[in-house]
């Protein structure tokens, strides 16, 4: 569900992975002319250039056509608005299907996971609901570039058959049952990449860009921590991974967005120019909301917010950060 960047890359993993097992992809686009450049020319132009994708994938903008029969139904549209478009469709999901999200935001107001939203909003259990994150830039992958990822879910077996249904030989996909842990990590490098990205775009250099990653990844633990996730679940694919491959990367378009921040554009002008999802700009302040209900400090996230927000200028953010109280590096609390 969702034919953007990402949906429409793991279709073609999971049309690679199945393909000798006779088992089709569908892919749901909302404009009916993506669907049918993907039913007849192969290609999905306006998010992956060059890509060929392969026979075994059709697509329908018609909701009623792609779930009808469908195993394992796969979200990949812009966080801020699943609730709503789930809620469309949730009546369509076949009664056993399992639901995976690759989705990486924290919805705005409730501060739910998108986990969390799929569970209330189409009232599943979770041995039906699983996540997929990990060092997965969707232009890479696209171009077979080797990658891993993780599947999380409570069920092992649910995990397990799923983890199957994507390794594709280029695509190597892990199994974790600590979902909370390997969601919030998608979700808060978002928020980190952005910080970075603000680096580069006031040309600050390679100290200072490491230091935030970091630094972002002891945030990150603390809350991981906090909510009863797992330390080893942040030295893997889903934390330390992800975090250095969208941090250090110009195809993310969270440290994209960060970088045309720190070249002084307003975020209404950042928003203007991206044409695909950043989710780390909603979240920010969902994941610091997030962070005070649990007492959790998270000095770079608040930053990253005050900026979008415009309490703070990019300029000021590195003296906000380094004048806090002086600390032991290995309080987690
Ligand atoms: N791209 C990547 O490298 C990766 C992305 N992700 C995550 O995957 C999720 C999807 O991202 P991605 O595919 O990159 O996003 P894109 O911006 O590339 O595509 C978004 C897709 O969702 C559709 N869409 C946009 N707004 C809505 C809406 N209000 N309701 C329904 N559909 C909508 C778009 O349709 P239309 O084309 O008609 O606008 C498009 O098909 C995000 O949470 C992201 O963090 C995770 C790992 C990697
Ligand atoms: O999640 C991603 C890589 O794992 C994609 O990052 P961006 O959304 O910043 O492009």
């Amino acid at each position: 569900m969702g034919a953007g960047s990402w949906g429409t890359t793991f279709a073609k993993v999971m049309a690679d992975a199945v393909a000798e097992q006779g088992i089709s992809v569908q892919i749901w686009a909302r404009r009916d002319d993506a669907a049918h450049e993907i039913n007849e020319r192969h290609t999905n132009s306006r998010y992956l250039r060059d890509t060929k994708l392969p026979q075994n994938i059709s697509a329908s903008s018609d909701r009623q056509v792609v779930l009808c029969g469908a195993d394992l139904v796969v979200l990949a549209i812009p966080s801020q608005s699943l609730r709503a478009e789930l809620d469309g469709f949730k009546d369509l999901i076949e009664p056993d299907a399992v639901v995976l999200s690759l989705m990486k935001g924290l919805e705005r107001g409730t501060d739910l996971r998108m986990s969390q939203v799929i569970a209330e909003v189409a009232e599943l259990p979770e041995n039906r609901i699983a996540v997929l994150s990990g060092p997965n830039l969707a232009m890479e992958i696209a171009r077979e570039q080797p990658t891993a990822s993780v599947v999380a879910c409570t069920d092992e077996q649910t995990a397990n058959w799923i983890a199957q249904l994507c390794s594709a030989p280029y695509f190597r996909p892990y199994t974790n049952d600590d979902v909370l842990g390997v969601e919030l990590g998608g979700i808060v490098k978002n928020i980190i990449a952005l910080a970075v990205g603000m680096c580069d775009g006031m040309g600050m250099g390679d100290n200072t860009k490491s230091t935030v990653i970091t630094r972002g990844l002891a945030e990150t633990t603390r809350l991981v921590l906090a909510l009863g996730g797992r330390l080893d679940t942040l030295a893997g694919l889903s934390g330390l991974g992800d975090l250095v491959a969208t941090c250090s990367s110009s195809l993310s378009r969270n440290n994209t967005a960060g970088r045309l921040l720190g070249q002084g554009l307003f975020l209404d002008e950042v928003n203007d120019r991206m044409s695909q999802t950043a989710e780390g700009i909603k979240s920010a302040r969902a994941v610091f909301d997030l962070s005070r209900t649990h007492d959790v400090d998270m000095p770079i996230t608040e930053a990253v917010v005050m900026v979008l927000e415009g309490m703070l200028s990019v300029e000021n953010m590195a003296e906000r950060l380094l004048a806090r109280e002086l600390k032991s590096e290995g309080e987690l609390q």
